[in-house]
């Protein structure tokens, strides 16, 4: 589960706050993408409920762990997958994976580890190579697996499919959709209307760090989020 409670960031030396009382449950089971122009206030939103910076009102809440205050204990709860996945490049998919559940302190036998990394799409050949080698799609993927294997209960995504082609940014869709259906509360950053569609449940656009819109996934179709997208910045409603 995800909390923003009156979530409000404002930067130092800022006159207005980047995010402005921002107020948001991602329910387990639920992904929430958020929408919205440069500026809008979505990373920002991301880095609270990661703990890398602090909020100067409110709380980001992470299964009900405050992440200001310990921000250890609430990344314990989540993963991160942001917009290119950090891999050692000479390192194959698998130790990747092997390294990183060890720094979280688990640890897992081999074959678990293959059937992550194959749960998360990346065929076994692929696993043993070098991730130097690898598609921004296959690094994309290792990230799934090792969230999979910290037995994360929430996911955060920047930009996950920026750059992928059509077919990996479907593919990386339906795996989202799977960790959904799993009981992860997904929260998802996207400029990307088609993926928003696809794969939320909630549909959120931000607008000069509020949320100016919710929309329900069912309530609206891809050419209607489109429309009621532009029609919010191009009337100037959102401001
Ligand atoms: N470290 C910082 N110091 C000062 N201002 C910042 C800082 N980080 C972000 N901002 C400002 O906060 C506002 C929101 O930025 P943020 O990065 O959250 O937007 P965004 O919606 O993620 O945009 P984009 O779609 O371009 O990634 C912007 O006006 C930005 O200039």
């Amino acid at each position: 589960m995800l909390e923003a409670r009156h979530l409000t960031k404002r930067y130092e030396g800022a006159d207005v706050p980047s995010l402005d009382r921002l107020d948001l449950t991602v329910a387990p089971g639920e992904a929430f993408c958020l929408l919205g122009p440069n500026g809008a206030g979505k990373t920002t939103t991301v880095n609270l409920f990661l703990g890398f910076i602090q909020p100067t009102a409110g709380q980001a809440l992470v299964c009900g762990i405050d992440a200001a205050t310990d921000p250890l204990g609430a990344r314990a709860k989540l993963a991160y997958i942001p917009e290119t996945v950090m891999l050692y490049g000479a390192l194959t998919g698998l130790e990747n994976l092997a390294y990183f559940v060890e720094v979280s302190g688990l640890s897992a036998p081999r074959d678990d580890l293959m059937a992550l990394l194959a749960a998360a799409g990346l065929p076994e050949a692929a696993a043993t190579r070098p991730v130097r080698g690898y598609s921004k799609g296959m690094r994309q993927k290792v990230g799934v697996a090792i969230a999979l294997a910290r037995r994360a209960q929430a996911l955060v995504l920047d930009e996950p499919t920026s750059g992928l082609d059509p077919l990996a940014a479907n593919e990386f869709a339906a795996l989202i959709g799977r960790l959904r259906g799993e009981g992860l509360a997904v929260l998802m950053v996207t400029h990307d209307l088609f993926l928003a569609k696809q794969c939320a449940t909630r549909i959120g656009v931000m607008a000069a760090g509020r949320l100016a819109r919710v929309f329900g996934t069912e309530d609206v179709d891809h050419l209607g989020l489109e429309r009621a997208y532009l029609d919010l910045f191009a009337t100037g409603r959102a401001a």
